[in-house]
């Protein structure tokens, strides 16, 4: 299912800029020339050692509605240039009002561990397309991958404890809580508290009571008492209002008639104070009075770390409620994922002509140099796990096995050999070919399946918090000595 938020076209959710070089490549009657972009992000966030790819689906979503509307046209014939005339002729807005996307996506599915440098999207088309996919493909990704690693990380310190994202309120607008309850399910929460989200996604919704409800009442007990007499089959009372552990007290009472009607009390919710001495206390006091099963939950200000201390402080906690910290992606802010030129095709028919001039940025920053070519990433494995990636250029090495070298982009002297009969996967499958979509989208709980075994396929190290161990990710030789040769030439021609 996709974000039905995004039920009509957003061809203008783009930057200003995409545009106007878009009417440059039309004006200068270059918009249909062939050419190859790759989106990649440069570092792992939260100072991790892997990133969940996410965000495909609304990908899908876009592209599938991309067009531009009688009122969008509309809009864009209003833009002026400094000296007030429009920006764009009515011929190229005739061209935008009647085009259609023809473009070939390729993309790791959602839910794989990626890493640096991968491209987690490969679009082909007409310069012109491409060249407009840019920024909302960006802002697809770039943010659900960001919160979906997060999910992961704190799948990860939570382990067998059940996680609810609680951020709607706390995140950036509709979008950002809307997308972020999306990728925080796939990362690994195990429901949300955001209601749409649940109807639009299918995921589960969960949740507890506030304390202005305690607040209404006279007293704790009688807002406990009414809770469960209103709802009986659904009672985990937030204890701390007043006085955390008599809270505790009241709320058992308040389970004994609960139990006395044939029901049970689900659980009890902490929201402030120390919460390993809390839930140790609280544990104590629910086991004595027979309540063993009733499950206590934290919430207020969690994150990977604290929740991770709590453990180490013998915390009895079991459900975790995180919102501000997972929905906002503290503390990184943003992923931040490129789309780079890497390919522009050819004239054809010249004699002796290769069939693509590979493109490249340089700079004087090492991981700001982009690569060429039309990558894949070929993930060797054994039966243990993942062993390393390889990016590959299609053109000189397309899908078949055979032997291959990977350099270590940080130091090609580290080369490694994988025979042909080494298992592997390549990860980037088809998505649309010429403007069709060709992939059927899997539902969002075989999302989340996904990752929890993909994470299962990473070295511990990997997955640790500080200095994790750096996953191997390295180029396939052919491709390692064009973009040396490519870098050369353009250093040389540069300086001239
Ligand atoms: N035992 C603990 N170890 C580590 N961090 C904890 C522990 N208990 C609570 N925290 C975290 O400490 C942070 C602040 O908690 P603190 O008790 O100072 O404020 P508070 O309880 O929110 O106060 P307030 O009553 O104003 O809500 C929160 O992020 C909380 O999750
Ligand atoms: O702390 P978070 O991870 O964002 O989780 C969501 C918070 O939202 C609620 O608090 P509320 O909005 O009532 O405000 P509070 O900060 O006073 O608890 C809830 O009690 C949690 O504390
Ligand atoms: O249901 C809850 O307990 C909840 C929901 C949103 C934010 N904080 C808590």
């Amino acid at each position: 299912m996709t974000n039905k938020l995004y039920d009509t076209s957003l061809s203008l959710l783009t930057d200003l800029y995409q545009v106007t070089m878009a009417y440059g490549y039309w004006k200068s009657e270059t918009a249909e020339k062939e050419a190859v972009f790759n989106l990649y992000f440069r570092k792992n966030p939260f100072n991790g050692g892997f990133t969940i790819a996410c965000g495909l689906a609304n990908v899908v979503g876009y592209i599938n509605n991309f067009g531009f509307s009688k009122k969008d046209l509309r809009y864009l014939r209003t833009l002026t240039g400094h000296d007030k005339k429009p920006l764009f002729e009515e011929a190229f807005l005739d061209y935008l009002a009647n085009l259609k996307l023809s473009c070939s996506v390729e993309a790791i599915p959602e839910g794989t561990v990626v890493f640096p440098n991968e491209p987690l999207v490969r679009v082909r088309g007409p310069i012109l397309q491409c060249q407009l996919l840019e920024t909302p493909l960006l802002n697809l990704i770039n943010f659900e991958s960001l919160i979906a690693t997060k999910a992961a990380r704190l799948r990860l310190v939570a382990d067998t404890d059940q996680l609810l994202e609680f951020g709607l309120r706390r995140a950036q607008g509709v979008d950002g809580g809307m997308t972020a309850s999306r990728a925080a399910y796939i990362g690994g929460c195990d429901a949300t508290s955001n209601v749409l989200a649940g109807k639009l996604y299918d995921i589960p919704v969960r949740g507890t009571h506030a304390h202005s409800w305690v607040m209404s009442f006279d007293d704790e007990l009688q807002a406990f008492d009414t809770y469960a007499q209103v709802m009986p089959n659904n009672v985990t009372l937030l204890v701390d209002t007043y006085d955390t552990l008599q809270g505790v007290r009241h709320a058992i009472e308040t389970g004994r008639k609960l139990e006395a009607h044939g029901h049970k009390l689900a659980g009890i919710r902490l929201d402030s104070g120390d919460l390993a001495y809390l839930s140790i206390e609280a544990r104590k006091l629910l086991d004595e009075a027979g309540f063993q099963d009733t499950a206590i939950v934290a919430s207020n200000d969690l994150d990977e770390t604290i929740i991770n201390s709590l453990k180490q402080q013998g915390a009895k906690i079991t459900i975790w409620g995180v919102g501000t910290k997972l929905v906002t992606a503290f503390d990184q802010p943003a992923l931040g994922g490129v789309y780079k030129l890497a390919a522009l095709q050819n004239e054809s028919g010249m004699d002796g002509a290769e069939k693509w001039s590979y493109k490249m940025k340089l700079s004087e920053q090492a991981i700001k140099i982009s690569t060429p070519g039309i990558q894949q990433v070929r993930r060797f494995r054994d039966e243990r796990g993942f062993l390393a990636d390889m990016i590959y250029n299609t053109e000189e090495m397309n899908g078949s096995d055979r032997p291959s070298t990977m350099i270590d982009p940080m130091d090609f002297t580290k080369r490694r050999r994988f025979d042909a009969n080494q298992l592997y996967e390549d990860l980037l499958v088809p998505v649309f070919q010429e403007g069709k979509c060709v992939y059927s989208l899997p539902d969002i709980h075989a999302v989340r399946a996904r990752v929890q075994t993909q994470l299962a396929g990473l070295h511990p190290g990997v997955k640790r918090f500080v200095n994790p161990h750096t996953y191997p990710v390295g180029l396939e030789k052919s491709l390692h000595e064009l973009k040396t040769n490519l870098i050369l030439k353009l250093r040389e021609a540069a300086s001239q």
